[in-house]
């Protein structure tokens, strides 16, 4: 799916309105219908609650007239309160002389705001897409007192005060929405966690916007869905042997942590490798022989950590990264690799840490390396970032420079590409926000390189499988049960939803 700025939304909705030969209040009466139909459906169990639905005076407040009117003749007790404002959209105007004079419609006094019950649901239809600054003034005041109710908060479209694709200033007031209703696609704001507080749970809701200027809309973020990830994967042939899905390396683990090594090995494993073999120190051996006896197991000559870079001859993958440390030598042993490794390369965790403390590094990354830090990971390798958005900046920015891809992991992990376009994944769940569920990830992203996978593709299905994977495992044990282990566990049949089908 693409993710559109403000200005293409506006673009969108006129081009679906001269395209479709309607009105812009006839766009409007589907965004209205879309919103009611949701809130009607959540509202079944709760017939006796009262709807209060605060309008703006553009065309988001214009949504709330409409909805109003939908949800009064859907029988549904509702009231709407108006923003003072000397000017209104032509479309809010329009809705407002068609709201059924049944409903009570009453200017807002930002000195004697309506008492509500905590049975009440809050309709935020003050501000969408067209907001251009901090709201002050009365609308200050309505947002305030919306954020101190104890009854539920449905934003539509947009929680009021929050811009679409940019940061606003500091302390500006924004709804906190306990869910926010979006119409058609997602929006930049809502996948970035400091906004987390304001969009609450976000859905969308088709209003059928031309697809086919969609299409033709360039854009540089996209919200990965399964849509986009269709044959990317091939199914497995039928004459396959080990030797058809590639050979992995893969180098982790120190004392204390060969847990880690062992997890990214499971992972690869579990997503189609043909054959792994797993570099672990000395201290490891046993440890990797034993917990993955599917794998070849090499022991370095370090006794508690990585010390000596193995011939890299035959392998189509290598990864290095999980549970390593960062140890003098170690350090030596990712410069080698970097200087001379003949296959596509996945750094993860301390590998990442060690190119942070050793900047100069970073200029011998060999093109199409896939890094997969945290936010702190990443920010050790370039600069700390003032915010979301900033840090989304400072990841083009790095992608661009050194020409690799960069997952940036989070609760929509985002990709970055060297040619600038980022990638949020949509799978996934705050349960996999446990310990070594990063190592798990490199381990998927390993095997997909190595079974022959283009670095964006590898690592848009490795994103993908990993949070489905996530979500198959919270479905049984729930998301506080989950486990590195478990998510591995449910790699084969994420994995499998995304294997294209042979072609009739
Ligand atoms: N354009 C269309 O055809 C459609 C628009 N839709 C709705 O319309 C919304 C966008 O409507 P608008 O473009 O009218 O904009 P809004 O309703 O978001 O804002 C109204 C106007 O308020 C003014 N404004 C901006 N920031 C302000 C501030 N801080 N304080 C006071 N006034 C401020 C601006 O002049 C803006 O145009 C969408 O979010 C969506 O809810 C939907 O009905 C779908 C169709
Ligand atoms: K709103």
């Amino acid at each position: 799916m693409k993710i559109l700025s403000a200005a293409q939304i506006r673009a969108l909705d006129q081009a679906t309105i001269q395209a479709e030969g309607i009105t812009s209040v006839e766009l409007m009466e589907r965004a209205a219908a879309a919103f009611t139909e949701w809130l009607l459906e959540k509202l079944a169990a709760h017939p006796q609650r009262e709807v209060h639905v605060f309008c703006g005076p553009g065309n988001n407040g214009g949504d709330g007239l409409a909805a109003a009117r939908l949800l009064h003749l859907a029988g549904q007790a509702v009231r709407v309160w108006l923003l003072p404002a000397a000017r209104h959209s032509a479309d809010f105007t329009a809705n407002h002389q068609r709201l059924p004079s049944e409903v009570p419609c009453i200017e807002l006094d930002a000195y004697q705001l309506p008492e509500l019950s905590s049975s009440a649901v809050l309709v935020d239809a003050l501000f969408g897409t067209g907001l251009n600054r901090p709201l002050t003034g009365v609308a200050a005041a309505v947002v305030h007192y919306l954020n101190n109710s104890s009854a539920p908060v449905v934003a539509v479209d947009m929680p009021s005060g929050l811009l679409t694709d940019a940061p606003q200033p500091k302390s500006s007031p924004v709804v906190c929405a306990h869910y926010t209703i979006s119409f058609e696609l997602p929006k930049l704001a809502f996948l970035l966690p400091q906004n987390a507080d304001y969009v609450g749970q976000w859905e969308l809701v088709s209003i059928g916007l031309n697809t086919t200027v969609i299409h033709k809309t360039p854009v540089d973020n996209y919200y990965t869905d399964l849509k986009l990830l269709t044959n990317r994967l091939p199914a497995r042939q039928r004459f396959a042997h080990k030797g058809t899905y590639g050979h992995a390396l893969l180098l982790g683990g120190s004392y204390g942590k060969i847990g880690a090594a062992v997890l990214a090995a499971q992972a690869c494993l579990h997503s189609g490798v043909g054959l792994l073999t797993l570099a672990v120190p000395a201290v490891g051996y046993t440890v990797a022989q034993t917990a993955v006896p599917e794998a070849m197991a090499l022991p370095d000559v370090g006794q508690d950590y990585i010390g000596e870079l193995p011939n890299l001859k035959g392998y189509s993958v290598v990864a290095i990264g999980p549970g390593l440390g960062q140890q003098p030598d170690t350090l030596r042993v990712l410069e080698q690799l970097l200087r001379t490794c003949p296959a596509p390369l996945v750094l993860d965790a301390d590998a990442l840490n060690l190119l942070g403390s050793n900047r100069h590094l970073l200029a011998l990354l060999p093109p199409d390396t896939i890094l997969t830090p945290h936010p702190k990971e990443f920010e050790r390798l370039t600069q700390p970032a003032h915010d979301d958005y900033h840090r989304l900046e400072l990841l083009r920015a790095f992608c661009a420079r050194h020409r690799c891809y960069v997952v940036l992991k989070g609760a929509y992990t985002c990709i970055g590409t060297p040619t600038g376009t980022l990638y949020f994944n949509s799978t996934g769940n705050p349960g996999m926000a446990t310990g070594g569920s990063g190592d798990v990830l490199t381990g998927v992203v390993a095997a997909l390189c190595a079974q022959g996978l283009a670095p964006l593709d590898a690592a848009l299905l490795a994103v993908y499988a990993h949070g489905r994977a996530g979500d198959l495992g919270a479905q049984q044990i729930g998301q506080m049960g989950l486990t590195a282990g478990i998510i591995a566990a449910h790699l084969g049949p994420a994995l499998e939803e995304l294997t294209t089908p042979p072609t009739f």
